[in-house]
């Protein structure tokens, strides 16, 4: 019998979609009317396609074109040879520069961003080429469904000029409570987490408890994306240890967190203060966070994600897992990325219940009893609609955004508005 083969590949392309979004509010403003995301194929000369998705910030876009334009030749399995590729390509291209995203994720080097669709492109084609799901190429499944998280913002009732959504206005802890009713209720999630930092700590506190009374025995996380002060955070740790499983970034950076954490038991989480393997040692050393949240898309793809889950084993960190806006090649990898990480205890983030539209086709990523069943079919297990990738790509076109800009949208619309992290 032949060895399955791969082949090498013979073509790859990026394209830059944009997909519509509700006026969701975090500390650096709010969402605008559209997300910019990269569908990543990568074809063989065997005519395989692995699919990949990314960010579709105009910079990152260059940067994954010029990585785009060398890849052609790659042996699929070499993922150590990607590394190469994209180290060089960047350090020719960029300098090395880093990366940042949507005004609050920065890293110093841009490799583990651009890397990271590649991979998942290159492990989705493995996968074909052996007949086997992407969760068997990290290990194997460890739990056959992926529990997910309900992910609440606050949020206006509709983006200015667009008339209302249907998710309404999110303000009060009453609206709050019926927000996370119908995602609860819709897709079964058991934890919920409160995207905080736009209203004073008094009155998120206010919308947690409510969330706690309405749904007794349900997990629950606030992350404000460092919008306290360390005494601030003391106070609120104080006065919610007991009632939540995490607390996520409440102050920035390792020093504050240390600080923080010091005065609490309860868990800190971070996907601000350790976003790549640079910050875990100072991180460690200041026992400045107790649960990492990992993600693909910013630590260089599933493996070097699995490699992070191992390092959080090892000084006895919990693992959980960040999301932004996605559509579902990037939700298809999470799933087997989290089913084959065994330490990755907490249900993971992920925005995907917020948008309503996709690049793949419906039918095997669906939220039930809180979790997505892992795909057992070979690859990632998704498959592109290309009418849909194109109606898409030209939203993006028409669309007029180049990149994500909070702070930027929310100034055209509320005058003065001032993005301070630690502002209470
Ligand atoms: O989309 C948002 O507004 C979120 O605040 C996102 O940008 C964060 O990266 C993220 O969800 C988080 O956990 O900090
Ligand atoms: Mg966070």
């Amino acid at each position: 019998m032949s060895a399955p083969v791969a082949g090498r590949v013979s073509r790859v392309t990026v394209t830059p979609v944009a997909f519509r979004d509700p006026p969701l509010l975090n500390v650096v403003g709010v969402h605008q009317p559209y997300v910019l995301r990269a569908i990543v194929q990568v074809h063989t000369d065997e005519g395989l396609v692995g699919l990949g998705e990314t960010y579709a910030d105009q910079a990152h876009l260059d940067r994954l074109g010029a990585v785009a334009a060398a890849l052609p030749g790659a042996d699929v399995f070499d993922l150590y040879g990607l590394r190469r590729v994209v180290t060089e390509v960047l350090g020719a291209s960029t300098g090395g520069a880093g990366a940042s995203f949507g005004g609050m994720l920065e890293v110093s080097s841009a490799v583990d961003t651009v890397a990271s669709p590649f991979e998942v492109a290159l492990l989705d084609l493995q996968g074909k080429a052996l007949g086997r799901p992407v969760s068997d190429l990290l290990g194997g499944a460890v739990r056959e469904r992926v529990p997910y998280s309900a992910y609440l913002f606050y949020k206006w009732a509709g983006h200015p000029g667009y008339g209302e959504d249907t998710w309404g206005e999110g303000r009060t802890p009453e609206q709050m409570v019926a927000q996370a009713r119908r995602m609860v209720d819709e897709y079964g999630f058991t934890a919920i987490k409160l995207k905080g930092g736009v209203y004073e700590p008094r009155h998120e506190i206010e919308t947690v408890e409510a969330l706690a009374a309405a749904f007794p025995g349900h997990r629950l996380r606030i992350d404000p994306n460092g919008a306290w002060t360390v005494a601030t955070s003391i106070e609120v740790a104080g006065r919610l240890s007991g009632v939540l499983e995490y607390l996520e970034d409440p102050t920035p950076g390792i020093e504050g967190m240390a600080e923080v954490s010091r005065h609490t038991d309860l868990p800190l989480a971070t996907n601000m203060c350790v976003i790549a393997f640079e910050h875990l040692k100072p991180a460690v050393a200041a026992d400045a966070v107790q649960v990492v949240l990992s993600d693909h898309h910013l630590w260089g793809g599933l493996r070097r994600s699995a490699l992070l889950g191992g390092i959080c084993e090892t000084f006895g960190m919990g693992l959980s897992m960040h999301s932004n806006s996605h559509l579902g090649v990037s939700l298809a990898a999470m799933t087997h990325l989290a089913a084959a990480t065994p330490n990755l205890t907490y249900a993971c983030d992920t925005h995907y219940p917020w948008k309503t539209e996709d690049v793949v086709r419906p039918g095997v990523l669906e939220f039930r009893d809180g979790g997505v069943a892992v795909p057992s079919t070979p690859g990632l297990g998704v498959e592109l609609d290309e009418d849909a990738l194109a109606a898409l790509h030209e939203q993006y076109v028409t669309c007029g955004q180049r990149g994500r800009e909070d702070t930027a949208y929310m100034r055209s619309i509320v005058p003065g508005f001032t993005p301070n992290t630690a502002r209470w």
